[in-house]
């Protein structure tokens, strides 16, 4: 007989089923019906939230009824999610009767040992942020009324910390005693869970001893995972990484310990880090629209489509150098049409190329990079010209209002970004490269728009240009437009192929500082820097390096589910091989 495998009959209500516990699923099949239409519900152990003695309910909220012979299984449902791109996951509740106790312990007993076995990875010991002012300042009555009652119900114990300052949980996770947990959870919007990102890669650093200043250095992958409930008034990181932005969904994602690795990417400017980002690295439209509605802050969330509608007007575009490493296209490629779903092969392929040593050393973790990646070798390519935005994104960063996202097959965990180069254009253009944002047309199919996938990227003013205040640069000479017009025209042909990195770009004006903000709209000078804009931070250097760092940090969630690949609930559930997953 399998191991772990029980099977009896159990009634749920009045009807009788079979239920069978094979080790991976749990199954329930109604039996006494005479017709064929019967329902199987199967449910994978890795799945199964937590299993109560007794009739017992926990949202919204805990009743418990200690009955002798019924037991409560707690498990994920799915949900269709009407309009995002994942699934929504519900707590699912079915009380199964015994006819004996000894059976319903058996039961009980099984299904527990079955628990641990198969996952291997649910936490223990939580350590979580609450950011009170994230959003609608709802990041505390969120996590008491839905995550905490499943922490306590999947038997997790938590440490949770409100914070009552910013960059207080990053501070802690820097410098206080991290032993015991599993991960950390940040309860807020983008900005919180950036924070957490950059507490932990930098105690992990630390910890390894090494030098996170040095874009060269191969960084160590942090041990501790990441749990995002969404609070904030942008979500972005667990929407292109869960699909949904649902409290409940993300909680469950946590409480089943799903893995799911993450590329990070660090900017870097004359020698220093500056930033970590995993959604967006922008300069020029993105950099503006930060900077604008920084000044609307009153507005709430209203203050992007307003400064974007602003900067959209004032028709800008900037000079700049970027320089790049381009990644494999062998493996894939930005233009490919492929989506980075659940279980993508993609990024388990670079699983195992970025981790080669794991299968000699038993461990992700405990394996011994060498110091300095030999990542950055190869042959960099070099473009000069008038932009209207340079982006880099580690993601597909995708987000309510843009559902395929800034590069709709980038990967979370391929150790590449895609570089988003968009040429000066004409407003219309311009704006149809924007709309198509908002829709499934292809924003990279206009002929001033670039993608490439990349390993690192440069940035620099061309040597003419100073980071200087708008006041003191003024509008665009007419010099300056008519080179705007040549470089335009000539892009393609201006492309070289460095032989080694760093001719340009870094450190080529270490000694000056950036005006970190534009010139007013009402202004009649246009300035000549844009800012970046990293994952909603305005960062105060124009010339910039930056890297991908393949799966530096694992989140509590398994990227996005195809809904529609997945079998749906029908009447023959049972004959399908394939597993029912939209549990209606
Ligand atoms: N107690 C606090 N007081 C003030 N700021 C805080 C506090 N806790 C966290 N923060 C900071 O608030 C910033 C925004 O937080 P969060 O991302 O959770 O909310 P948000 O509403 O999405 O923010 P925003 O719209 O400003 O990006 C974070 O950068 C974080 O550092």
């Amino acid at each position: 007989m399998e191991s772990g495998r029980l099977e009896s009959s159990l009634w749920v209500g009045n009807k009788r089923y079979r239920a069978v516990l094979t080790g991976w699923h749990f199954n329930w099949t109604e039996v006494d019906k005479k017709n064929r239409d019967k329902k199987t519900i199967s449910v994978p152990v890795a799945e199964v939230v937590g299993v109560e003695d007794g009739r017992v309910e926990i949202l919204p909220q805990k009743l418990v009824e200690d009955t002798d012979k019924d037991f409560t299984v707690f498990y994920v449902k799915r949900s269709s999610s009407g309009g995002s791109s994942g699934l929504l996951w519900r707590l699912g509740r079915t009380q199964f009767s015994c006819p004996s106790r000894v059976l319903r312990d058996q039961w009980t007993k099984h299904l527990r040992t079955a628990l641990k076995t198969h996952s291997p990875l649910r936490p223990h010991k939580l350590l979580v942020f609450i950011n009170p002012f994230g959003g609608k300042r709802k990041g505390r009555k969120i996590y008491h009324s839905v995550v905490a009652p499943l922490f306590e119900l999947a038997g997790i114990s938590s440490h949770v910390i409100v914070t009552e300052r910013a960059n207080q949980a990053r501070d802690h996770l820097l410098k206080k005693d991290l032993a015991g947990f599993d991960g950390v959870v940040c309860v807020g919007g983008d900005g919180m869970f950036s924070e957490i990102l950059h507490g932990l890669i930098g105690r992990t650093q630390q910890e390894a001893g090494l030098c996170e200043n040095d874009p060269t250095v191969t960084l160590e992958p942090c041990s501790l995972h990441i749990g995002i409930i969404p609070a904030g008034s942008t979500d972005c990181v667990c929407y292109a990484t869960v699909g949904v932005i649902d409290p409940l969904t993300s909680a469950l994602h946590i409480v089943i310990g799903d893995s799911q690795p993450l590329d990070v990417c660090s900017v870097h400017h004359a020698s220093a880090l500056v930033h970590y980002s995993v959604s967006m690295l922008g300069y020029g439209f993105y950099g503006d629209v930060l900077a604008e509605s920084e000044k609307h802050r009153w507005m709430g969330p209203l203050r992007y489509d307003f400064s974007g509608t602003m900067v959209y007007l004032s028709n800008r575009s900037y000079a700049g150098i970027v320089q790049y490493l381009p990644a494999d296209p062998l493996l894939s490629s930005p233009r490919d049409k492929t989506r980075c779903l659940s279980g993508c092969s993609v990024c388990s392929r670079s699983t195992e190329k970025l981790f080669h040593h794991f299968s000699d050393s038993g461990s992700l973790y405990s394996s011994h990079f060498s110091q300095y990646s030999s990542d950055l070798e190869g042959d960099w390519v070099s473009v000069e010209g008038k932009f209207r935005c340079v982006s880099l994104t580690c993601m597909s960063s995708s987000c309510p209002r843009s559902p395929l996202g800034l590069s709709p097959s980038a990967h979370l965990a391929d150790g590449t970004g895609d570089l988003i180069l968009v040429w000066d254009t004409n407003p219309l253009g311009f704006l149809k490269f924007l709309y198509r944002h908002t829709s499934t047309q292809d924003q990279f199919d206009l002929p001033f728009v670039e993608v490439h996938r990349v390993k690192a990227v440069r940035f620099c003013l061309p040597s003419d240009k100073e980071e200087e205040p708008c006041e003191k640069t003024g509008g665009l000479s007419g010099d300056e437009v008519e080179r705007s017009y040549v470089e335009t025209e000539s892009r393609n042909g201006s492309q070289q192929h460095l032989a080694e990195t760093g001719t340009r770009g870094e450190g080529t004006n270490e000694q000056k500082t950036v005006s970190p903000f534009l010139c007013g709209l009402c202004c009649s000078k246009t300035p000549a820097l844009s800012v970046w804009n990293c994952d909603g931070e305005i960062l105060p250097f124009t010339d910039i390096f930056s890297r991908i760092h393949g799966q530096l940090v694992r989140l509590y969630a398994r990227g996005i589910e195809d809904g529609a690949a997945l079998h749906s609930c029908s009447e023959e559930c049972d004959k399908c091989e394939r597993r029912c997953i939209l549990q209606k």
